[in-house]
């Protein structure tokens, strides 16, 4: 194995991935710095889930390598994975995807109630996000009595309330309309600048792309566009830093 660059907190070598033997990625590689806000772009289909799901240890490479820090993703067995996944990293899905018994607020507090945070420091964690992200009114209600745009605002706060070492967000903006969309990826980009939380961020709108310090784009799971001069000097040890 190839050890990764120092100053990538996340770094994938030529990954291949096939859905049932559909190929979805042939060949990716990429490194993401610390801190940094990666914007993973292209068309439907083309292979961003399935390139957030074997950054984050949701899904095992069939080919390749995934390294966050010094540790080798790829080689973890499920349950160091599972660990990695809920201590280090947190995930925003297109469709908030909440506790239907639970209040905004506790939805919020759960990734820190999960870790065994005491209840009054997790509310008040779980509150101050949710007050950043415009919805501390609705902190008591429960997922069926929010909007769609304030459900994805709490799982949004969920993500962050962690304070991550990387964000996974895919197509979190999906479901809000414009004015929503623009407001929740302020929050988003301008809360991981200041906790140096990485984000990798999957997405279809280009715009959304501007927000990020680099982009990556792929078609039919792979990578596309002009590389840097550095990235194609490095590219026959597969180290392309993004
Ligand atoms: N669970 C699955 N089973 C079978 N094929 C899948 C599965 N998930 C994804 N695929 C296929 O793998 C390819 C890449 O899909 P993926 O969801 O990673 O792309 P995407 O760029 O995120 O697309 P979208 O923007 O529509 O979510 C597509 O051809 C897709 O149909």
């Amino acid at each position: 194995m190839v050890a990764p660059p120092d100053n990538d907190v996340l770094w994938a070598r030529s990954l291949h991935y096939s859905h049932n033997g559909s190929p979805a990625l042939t060949g990716v590689s990429l490194g993401v710095r610390e801190g940094d806000i990666l914007a993973v772009n292209g068309p439907r289909g083309s292979g961003k889930s399935t390139l957030l799901r074997c950054l984050s240890g949701q899904l095992v490479p069939d080919q390749g390598e995934v390294w966050f820090n010094s540790s080798p993703v790829h080689t973890m067995n499920a349950v160091l994975r599972e660990r990695l996944r809920r201590d280090r990293f947190s995930w925003i899905d297109p469709e908030p995807c909440l506790v239907p018994e639970l209040s905004a607020w506790e939805n919020a507090a759960l990734p820190l109630l999960m870790r065994g945070a005491g209840h009054r420091a997790s509310k008040t964690a779980a509150m101050e996000w949710l007050e950043r992200l415009d919805i501390g009114a609705c902190a008591r209600k429960r997922p069926h009595a929010l909007l769609q745009s304030q459900r994805q605002r709490v799982a949004v706060a969920r993500a962050l309330v962690t304070k991550p070492s990387v964000l996974f967000a895919d197509e979190p903006t999906a479901p809000l309309h414009q004015a929503d969309r623009a407001q929740v990826l302020r929050t988003l980009t301008t809360a991981a600048r200041s906790h140096r939380i990485t984000v990798v961020l999957a997405t279809l709108d280009p715009e959304v792309a501007t927000l990020a310090d680099r982009t990556v784009s792929l078609l039919d799971g792979r990578r596309v566009g002009s590389l840097q001069p550095s990235e194609a000097e490095g590219q026959d040890a597969c180290s392309l830093s993004v």
